[in-house]
């Protein structure tokens, strides 16, 4: 209760309790009081003060010493018995204002004395004084009641400040409500140094401190907040963080490891790259980094399904980790997962090339052993690009995208193996300028050909269409394989007049053969994406086919599937363009892209093309085998014609015909042929019917 200050009427105002046995100072008291605002119950003696006590709970006492029954400081001391939240403010009234009396007051928990003769102008001043220094007492000590967070006085040497001196019994002070038991289960050894530089610095600078440390095996984090409370002494506030921390915690896990793995991610390899070149710089602490990506692993997830995508990067990880020691205490190898099936290992102390080859044989060795996954046998082999610092990069942009290039040149080298930025890059790159003014030349020169590779159908082992296929022959190289110089044709963009060429050569042969035996041959042309994205290209078709006098039925597109994916509504738009000219759409190089097999229906196609790289090793690999027929399953419910590509042998022959595949394109039938040499293979009867 507080004391009221203005005439407003709201709060009830104070009660005085005051016990005297003599009337007439009861009087004078209660004039006094009521006149500044209280309101006054009396007692004669001391059992009536304790009764009126119980009866009233008022808010202050006033207790003569010497009264009949029980004196004054009896009664103190039963009141202060009886209170056990709050102290009610006790004057104990004298004639006796000597030391001993003024102790002993104190010490039954008097809150304040008054010696008679009572000083009557003051005595309203003077209790409504402590009554309100009483009611501030009350409200912190309420707060500090409800405060979760634990509060120590500490010394100068951070140590729990003795609060004897201090103490009046009955009314503690706050130094008094704070606990100094858990002091030594707070604050372990450890941490009382740190404690108390704080302390000392919170004195002498006046600000605030805040210390942190964790207890019980680390499971607990403490917070502490030391402020100066005295020129001695400082209060400490410890709050139990550990929920916040754990949620931290559980948020910087989020930001910074993959949650797949547990790997760190992207973002916290990029500073730990940055802090090794930040290192190096300094100290010559030379570092390779190894940019892993695992093979084929696309086809196994869209295959085989997320999940057992999910486990077999988990066991790539687990590899990576023990093949390289990353585990190993003080081990300077540090693993990331840059997201997908891309991985990254930083080879701290790693100077020269051999030692960074080495490791990435490890690696090479130790991810290409089959790895058993919720009961299947799986093989992913990794491809590795290499930089070492500082020659392949002053930066972690530099060095990451050189790895990546690095990594790109180790998957055309055959894959499962791994390739130096700096060899790869130089030779590639002169090799790369070679062939692409030489294309240029070949533009002019006419140094392209069409071979053209049978489809055979293979109900009635019949030829039904041709894929046209370009070749080089150098004037001087010989033959120059398209695998290798129509990827430079697209990056250089030469492939746009070659395609062009290809197309309208394509068609010059479709009219040719009008009046042979290959007049109802469809035959299919490759087109590379940055064909596709071009403007022209409607046109070109249009103008070769109008040019020709070819109908549509004569023509197909092959594009990529990877293609496919990469502006998913414009492609859609593009291909349903060709599709209204009325010509038929095969996906290329089917299984190595990214295409969820939901977004197929999207795309107006005709036909998918098994890549050459399943059939392969389908009669020896389960894997592969699966993958087929679960494509061939698709395909069949989505009313889809399938070839297989590249097939040599007799029992891929005979896996494909039992799971339903439509056609087949191979040596087995017929390599890529000229023109005359096609028209002689058709006219064939032996070999028509070797497999009908
Ligand atoms: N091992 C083996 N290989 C077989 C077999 N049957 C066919 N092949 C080869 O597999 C490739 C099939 O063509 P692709 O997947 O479209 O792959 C083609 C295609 O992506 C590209 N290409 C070829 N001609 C053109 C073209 O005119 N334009 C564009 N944009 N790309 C072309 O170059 C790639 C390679 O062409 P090629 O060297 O002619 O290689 C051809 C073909 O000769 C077999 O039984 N065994």
């Amino acid at each position: 209760m507080s004391v009221p200050t203005t005439t407003g009427s709201l709060p009830l105002a104070p009660l005085a309790l005051i016990a005297d046995d003599d009337a007439t100072v009861r009087t004078i008291m209660r004039e006094v009081l009521e006149q500044a605002g209280f309101r006054v119950e009396e007692a004669s003696n001391g059992q009536m003060a304790l009764d009126q006590f119980e009866q009233y709970r008022p808010d202050v006492v006033l207790l003569d010493v010497d009264m009949p029954q029980m004196d004054g400081y009896n009664v103190c001391k039963q009141i202060r018995a009886q209170e056990t939240l709050r102290a009610t403010p006790v004057f104990i009234i004298t004639g006796r204002d000597d030391p001993q009396s003024i102790q002993h007051a104190y010490e039954i928990g008097a809150t304040d004395f008054l010696s008679k003769p009572i000083p009557w102008t003051i005595l309203a001043h003077r209790v409504r004084f402590v009554l309100r220094a009483s009611d501030a007492l009350n409200e912190i000590q309420g707060l500090v009641r409800a405060m979760p967070d634990k509060i120590f006085v500490l010394n100068e040497d951070g140590e729990p400040h003795a609060t004897a001196d201090e103490s009046q019994a009955g009314q503690p002070t706050v130094a008094e409500l704070i606990s100094s038991d858990a002091y030594a289960d707070t604050f372990p050894l450890e941490s009382r140094p740190d404690v108390k530089h704080k302390v000392n610095v919170a004195l002498t600078t006046g600000k605030p401190q805040i210390h942190e440390h964790a207890v019980a095996n680390g499971f607990t984090h403490l917070e502490t907040r030391i402020v100066s409370r005295d020129r001695s002494t400082a209060l400490a506030i410890v709050r139990n963080v550990t929920a916040r921390k754990e949620y931290e915690d559980r948020i910087y896990d989020l930001a910074y490891y993959d949650q797949l793995t547990g790997l760190p991610n992207r973002q916290l390899f990029q500073q730990t790259l940055d802090d090794s070149i930040k290192r190096a710089k300094r100290k010559d602490w030379p570092f390779a980094i190894l940019f892993v990506d695992l093979d084929r692993f696309k086809r196994i997830n869209d295959t085989l399904g997320h999940s057992m995508g999910d486990t077999l990067l988990r066991a790539v990880a687990d590899r990576l980790r023990k093949c390289t020691g990353a585990d190993d205490e003080g081990s300077s190898v540090n693993i990331a997962r840059l997201g997908g099936d891309e991985f990254v290992v930083l080879l701290g102390g790693v100077d020269n090339t051999d030692a960074a080859s080495a490791i990435a044989d490890k690696v090479v060795t130790a991810l290409s052993r089959p790895m058993e996954c919720e009961g299947h046998r799986l093989v992913v082999t990794p491809s590795i690009g290499i930089t070492m610092y500082p020659q392949d990069g002053d930066s972690s942009e530099s060095l990451l995208m050189n790895a990546d290039s690095a990594m790109y040149r180790a998957k055309s080298a055959g894959r499962n193996t791994h390739k130096f930025y700096s060899d790869t890059m130089r030779i590639h790159s002169l090799h790369r300028l070679d062939i692409e003014n030489e294309l240029r030349e070949a533009m002019n020169t006419k140094q392209f050909q069409l071979y053209y590779q049978p489809k055979v159908d293979l109900k009635s082992w019949s030829v039904v269409g041709v894929e046209a296929l370009i070749r080089w022959k150098h004037p001087e190289r010989g033959w120059i394989s398209p695998s290798e110089f129509i990827p430079i044709a697209e990056e250089s963009g030469l492939i746009v007049p070659i395609g062009t060429w290809v197309l309208k050569e394509a068609c010059r042969q479709i009219k040719a053969w009008r009046n042979t035996a290959l007049r109802d041959l469809r035959v299919s042309v490759n087109i590379s994406s940055e064909q596709i994205y071009t403007d022209d290209l409607l046109l070109t078709v249009k103008d070769a086919m109008a040019s020709n006098t070819i109908g549509a039925e004569s023509l197909e597109l092959e594009i990529t599937e990877s293609l496919l994916m990469r502006d998913v509504d414009s492609t859609v738009q593009t291909l349903n363009e060709f599709k209204e000219l009325g010509l038929a759409i095969s996906i290329d190089d089917f299984g190595t892209g990214y295409s969820s097999l939901s977004y197929l229906t999207r795309f107006p196609i005709d036909t998918l093309k098994i890549d050459q790289s399943f059939v392969r090793d389908l009669h020896i690999d389960n894997d592969d085998a699966a993958i087929c027929a679960a494509i061939l399953a698709m395909a069949r419910k989505l009313n889809l014609n399938v070839v297989a590509e590249g097939v040599e042998i007799d029992e891929q022959l005979q896996f494909l015909r039992g799971h339903g595949c439509n056609q087949i394109q191979g040596y087995l039938f017929s390599k890529p042929l000229p023109p005359a040499e096609l028209l002689a293979l058709i006219g064939d009867n032996v070999r028509k019917s070797a497999y009908a």
